[in-house]
Parts: C-alpha cells; sequence; structure tokens
C-alpha cells in the first residue's frame, strides 16, 4: 500500500479500502440484517417479516434471558438465517448492513429482577452496538420505549415531550437506560455520522409473549384462560394504548427503510382503561372470571397514549388492527400453547 508523508516527515498509511466482496454484496441489495433480541417476542416476529425477503440475510443475537429458540424454530437450518447466543454487553463482530437493535427485557417484572443488568444491557450493549455499526458502516435502529416519557404530565405523548422521569426508581433501570440509549444514538450519529433511527414502542401484544412475562394482556389473557381472577392493579383506572405485533413490526421497518431519524412513537393510539381491558378480556374469554384489584407496583405510569401524527406523515404508518381483534388472535396462541380448548 502507498505511503504518505506528513508535513512532519512521518509516514503514514492511508485506511484500506473496503473488500470488493463486500461492495458487490452491498449493490446487489443482499441486505445482511443483525436483529438483536431476536430470539423475543417482538423480535422473533420482526425476523419473521424480514426472513420473507429472499434478498434478506438475517442474524439473530440473544441471550435467551427472556427470548426463546423455540419462537425462531421455523428458521433454525435455513441457508439465510444465523442464531448467536450472545449478551449485547460484549462486543460483537459481524459484518452487516443493517442493525436492529432490540435486546433487552421490556416486562417490568423482568426488568426490574436484575436491574444493573438491565441498565448494562440499554447503556454498555447499545455502545457495543454503536460501535459495530460505525466499524462497518451499518445502519441502526434502537428499539426505545415510551417509559421514556415516565409518569407523562402531557397527554396524549407527542416526540417533543421530553418526559417525566424519575432518575432513583425501580423503573429507572430500564427508562433511564433506553433514554442514555437514546443519547447515545444521537451522539454517535452528531459526532460521527452514523445512520441512527430511534422507535419509540407503545405497549405490544400478541402470540408469542411469555406466558408468565407479567404484562397485563398476557396476564389477562393467561388468567382467564385457567379461569382465575384477573388481576387488575390498584386503582385500574390507569391507561395504556396496546399495539399489536405485525402493527409493530410493519412500523419499524417503514422506520428503517425511511430517511428519517426519529424519535418517532409507534404504538396504537386507542387507549383504555386496566379495568376496561379486564372486562374486554372477560367478555371475548370467559364472562363467568371475575376481577380483583390489587396492589400496584411504585412509579406505575397513570396514562399514556401515543400521538402517532409523525408516524403517519414521515412513515406513511398507522395501526391496522385493533384490540377486539388482536386479543382473539393471541387468545388463540395462549390456547394452544396453554393447552386449554375452546368451550
Ligand atoms: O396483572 C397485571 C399486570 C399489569 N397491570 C397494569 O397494567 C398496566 C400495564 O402494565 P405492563 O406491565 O403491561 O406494562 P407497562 O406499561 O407498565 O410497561 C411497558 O411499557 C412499554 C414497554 O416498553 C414495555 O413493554 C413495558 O415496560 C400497568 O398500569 C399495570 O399496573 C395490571 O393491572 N395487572
Amino acid at each position: 500500500m502507498a505511503k504518505e508523508t506528513t508535513a512532519n516527515g512521518e509516514t503514514t498509511k492511508p485506511p484500506p479500502t473496503p473488500s470488493p466482496l463486500r461492495n458487490s454484496k452491498f449493490f446487489q441489495a443482499n441486505l445482511r440484517i443483525l436483529v438483536t433480541g431476536g430470539a423475543g417476542f417482538i423480535g422473533s416476529h420482526l425476523v419473521d417479516k424480514l426472513m420473507e425477503n429472499e434478498k434478506n440475510e438475517v442474524i439473530v443475537a440473544d441471550n435467551f434471558f427472556t427470548g426463546s429458540k423455540d419462537n425462531l424454530r421455523k428458521w433454525i437450518g435455513h441457508p439465510r438465517f444465523e442464531l448467536i447466543r450472545h449478551d449485547v454487553t460484549e462486543p460483537l463482530l459481524v459484518e452487516v448492513d443493517q442493525i436492529y437493535h432490540l435486546a433487552c427485557p421490556a416486562s417490568p417484572i423482568f426488568y426490574k429482577y436484575n436491574p444493573v443488568k438491565t441498565i448494562k444491557t440499554n447503556v454498555i450493549g447499545t455502545l457495543n452496538m454503536l460501535g459495530l455499526a460505525k466499524r462497518v458502516g451499518a445502519r441502526i435502529l434502537l428499539t426505545s420505549t415510551s417509559e421514556v416519557y415516565g409518569d407523562p404530565l402531557e397527554h396524549p405523548q407527542k416526540e417533543e415531550y421530553w418526559g417525566n422521569v424519575n432518575p432513583i426508581g425501580v423503573r429507572s433501570c430500564y427508562d433511564e437506560g433506553k433514554r442514555v440509549a437514546e443519547t447515545l444514538m444521537f451522539d454517535y450519529h452528531r459526532q460521527h455520522g452514523l445512520e441512527i433511527r430511534i422507535a419509540r414502542i407503545f405497549n405490544t401484544y400478541g402470540p408469542r409473549m411469555n406466558i408468565d412475562d407479567g404484562r397485563v394482556v398476557s396476564n389477562f389473557i393467561a388468567q382467564a384462560l385457567r379461569g382465575e381472577s384477573l388481576t387488575v392493579q390498584a386503582p385500574g383506572t390507569q391507561t395504556r394504548s396496546f399495539c399489536y405485533v405485525s402493527d409493530m413490526v410493519d412500523g419499524l421497518i417503514r422506520l428503517m427503510g425511511g430517511d428519517n431519524t426519529g424519535p418517532i412513537n409507534i404504538g396504537n393510539p386507542g387507549e383504555f382503561t386496566m379495568m376496561e381491558l379486564a372486562e374486554t378480556v372477560k367478555e371475548l374469554i370467559d364472562p363467568s372470571v371475575e376481577v380483583k384489584i390489587v396492589e400496584n407496583t411504585p412509579d406505575d405510569p397513570r396514562q399514556r397514549k401515543p400521538d402517532i401524527t409523525k408516524a403517519k406523515q414521515l412513515l406513511g404508518w398507522e395501526p391496522k388492527v385493533i384490540l377486539r381483534e388482536g386479543l382473539p388472535l393471541m387468545e388463540e396462541d395462549f390456547r394452544l400453547r396453554l393447552g386449554v380448548q375452546k368451550k
């Protein structure tokens, strides 16, 4: 390789040119896509969708803390698919063109179980994935969360809202962790010119959620199918907006493919109190089950609903599946896994 001489007489080497193979693959639009957390609930549905495109090669990195190989069983052994047991808090070296960075436990009971590990996953894990993106020139999408708005004082939540977050609360490992992850994304973008995308994901539900995941939709459906009382955490008037997983995946893929960095809210703006959700699940699955009020956990946000104007305008995206259509699809999956027949 040619040597260059600097003003003070030292010789330096110019940087290596990219391998011709990488360029030829790139220009064939043959995308190599890394999905961290790809064995999880949203991750595995995203992998299904990405694998539908025959030009895509998909690599999943997952430590299987909340994800499961079972979610990916149809792809194991496929020539365009690779599964790596890997924890994102350790560096990863792979040649890819796009990174969907989802890895992190998302259910409050799981992310609070080992809070130090959760914040490491968000901070060190995101740094590692940004380092990888920088090294290989990949575009990177972070799945952030509606939890960055904390217990919001503005309703519905627009992306411009800075949030109301308790920095020392039991949820901080997750909500502050994701806030730092967003900061890191923008700092790499501004400092190193990385191509970034940030999705703020609102509550999502659908088949493959862990049955004892602890989140409200999976809890209520499993409880109704087992004939147990539905546990509404006090006061029951707190609200959430629930997005069906296929809509979520469609939003993430549009965001990755588009020109806007985000952050962009991806969620279903239909808003329900937890009491209304319990009544709906009861009516759809088993009107004879009871609803009981149980103790809540600290810092539970009282209301949450996305403003999706940006997603509509910039991504041409809006959710299609309403709650009453999505719940039965999830019920079907839970019936199969729990072995409960329809009466
Ligand atoms: O059995 C239950 C479980 C939960 N709940 C209530 O349901 C509401 C939703 O709780 P979940 O645990 O499902 O989820 P949260 O909205 O608290 O957090 C979620 O926010 C968005 C995503 O980033 C994450 O998936 C998750 O952190 C809370 O008000 C909670 O108190 C019940 O009433 N009963």
